[in-house]
């Protein structure tokens, strides 16, 4: 056996370059992929993914960490940027919708005092509220599922009971509303909840930036590895921090914001009840959609292991503050107002916001499912119907289906029910259709992001993806 070290240099040169997949190779790769299906050889066709997956595992195992060449969000500049305003933008946006008006044509009054935005009572609130989703989250409850393959070859392995917790949760709900424990605490101090949530994960992101300075290269994330203190921060360094068995991406992203802002709706909707003895529609039906919204995502948890924010992005300040101040706070904006406001519409035009809804949910989950589906068990008899096309990673992309209508049928979807969301405030007002507007841009730039991602993983074959499917996000429009 040579020794490591006398194994080092040289060998892992010679690997690498025998490894290494280049255009001549992926479309010769490609071609025999082709060519074993024709034949109908789906073990030729298994061996040739297996040897061109190894072969990639092989080269990236033993390269150093590369350093990100390309900058997202305008780069360190915008980053530092976007720490500022995002907080700033959540008060702004909160403030200037209250109980006796919401508009952007004022500016947005500020509190007569510190307590009205900092509180104890409600950092404690936080903090336990947090520790109990956290001590859900690690419950030995529930099916456990392997990630998508890491750098490394690595599978990482994810407890889900995202759904059990969603009812247990609701359980103690209930429980508090029969014991008359009041929830409209959380209405009451909304603002100084929302201070230590926004506290806490910049606490949350510097603890993060630190634990990242000593992991091994395999554990970090290609976009938050750029060398720069400031963009590393904000895009998260660490692909899948851990602390024992909880993965605190995986779990702030699905649990204490997301289910936070369920909450919060349902406690405005439980107080408006109890003041006005009735469940007012417009209220009502928002808070309804929202509530699908979430117990979907925790339904469905095992699809957000394909997504890009575990896939791809680290665990920075961008998701730590997304996942628990920016969801929570400010997805509530259209509850909260027709919460202070009263504000209602007549059934005839909530019917048809209804339906949108639908038409949106179907697509938003159609299409995740689909892709999920399918990159869980590409060779599923049930998804033999869909066109798909080969890729030099071994890797099929969906060009039938949802994900042939367009690039982010998924994004369609959930922007349809954004609007859904919105229109139930009538038009009087813009502030609740930040969530729409906020989201469309978010969307527009993540598709970006991915496509940027994707051309660079699939190559030739995703411009032969987006020959086939033109459109990004609207058909015949975008
Ligand atoms: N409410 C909110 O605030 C937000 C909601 N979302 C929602 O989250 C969901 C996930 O979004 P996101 O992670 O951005 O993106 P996707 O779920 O679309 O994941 C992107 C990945 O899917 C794979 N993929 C892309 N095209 C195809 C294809 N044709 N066939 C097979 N695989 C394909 C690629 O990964 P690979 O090939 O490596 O598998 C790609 O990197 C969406 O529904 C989105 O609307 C997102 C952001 C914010
Ligand atoms: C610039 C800025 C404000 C960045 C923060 C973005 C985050 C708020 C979002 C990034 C991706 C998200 C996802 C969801 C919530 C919003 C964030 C965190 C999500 C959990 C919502 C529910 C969906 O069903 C989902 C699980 C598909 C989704 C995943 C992405």
């Amino acid at each position: 056996m040579p020794s490591p070290k006398k194994q080092s240099r040289k060998d892992i040169e010679l690997k690498q370059e025998k490894a290494s997949v280049t255009p001549i190779r992926q479309s010769s790769r490609i071609a025999s992929i082709v060519a074993a299906e024709k034949e109908g050889s789906s073990q030729r066709v298994e061996k040739i993914t297996r040897e061109t997956r190894s072969s990639m595992k092989i080269e990236e195992k033993e390269k150093p960490a590369a350093r990100t060449k390309s900058y997202e969000f305008g780069g360190p500049v915008g980053a530092f940027f976007m720490i500022f305003s995002l907080p700033v933008t959540l008060y702004a946006v909160n403030l200037a919708c209250r109980k006796d008006k919401c508009t952007i044509l004022e500016m947005p009054k500020l509190p007569s005092s510190l307590a009205v935005l900092v509180d104890m009572e409600a950092a404690f609130i936080f903090l336990g509220w947090f520790a109990f989703q956290a001590v859900l989250a690690v419950l030995p409850v529930g099916r456990v599922a392997e990630g998508q393959p890491l750098k490394s070859g690595q599978r990482l392995k994810y407890r889900l009971n995202g759904f059990l917790s969603l009812l247990v949760t609701l359980a103690c709900l209930g429980v508090a509303v029969y014991y008359e424990v009041p929830l409209s605490v959380l209405s009451k101090k909304f603002f100084p909840l929302m201070t230590t949530a926004v506290i806490f994960s910049f606490l949350l992101s510097i603890a993060l930036y630190i634990k990242s300075l000593f992991i091994s290269p395999s554990k970090v994330a290609a976009p938050g590895n750029s060398g720069n203190f400031i963009y590393d921060f904000f895009m998260g360094h660490e692909l899948n921090p851990r602390i024992g068995p909880l993965d605190l991406k995986f779990f702030c992203e699905l649990r204490p914001g997301l289910i936070g802002w369920a909450v919060l709706n349902l406690a405005f909707l439980v107080d408006a009840y109890q003041k006005q003895g009735t469940f007012p529609p417009a209220l009502t039906m928002v808070v309804l959609f929202q509530f699908v919204y979430v117990a979907d995502a925790l339904f469905f948890e095992d699809a957000i292991l394909t997504t890009m924010d575990i896939t791809h992005d680290g665990f920075g300040f961008m998701l730590a503050f997304g996942d628990l101040a920016w969801v929570p706070f400010l997805y509530c904006l259209q509850p909260r107002f027709l919460y202070e406001s009263k504000f209602n519409l007549p059934w005839y035009c909530l019917a048809p916001i209804a339906l949108l809804n639908v038409i949106g949910y179907y697509i938003f989950r159609g299409a995740n499912s689909q892709k999920n589906d399918f990159r869980k068990n590409p060779h599923s008899p049930a998804l033999a119907y869909l066109e798909t096309i080969p890729t030099p990673s071994g890797k099929r992309l969906l060009v039938g289906g949802w994900w042939g209508l367009v690039r982010k049928p998924n994004y369609l979807g959930d922007l349809l029910m954004a609007l859904a969301w919105s229109l139930p405030c009538g038009f009087g007002h813009v502030l609740p259709y930040f969530y729409p507007i906020y989201f469309f841009i978010l969307l527009v730039h993540r598709e970006r992001r991915d496509d940027a991602e994707c051309r660079r993983k699939y190559g030739a074959s995703w411009d032969r993806y987006c020959e086939r499917v033109r459109y990004r996000i609207i058909p015949y429009v975008y």
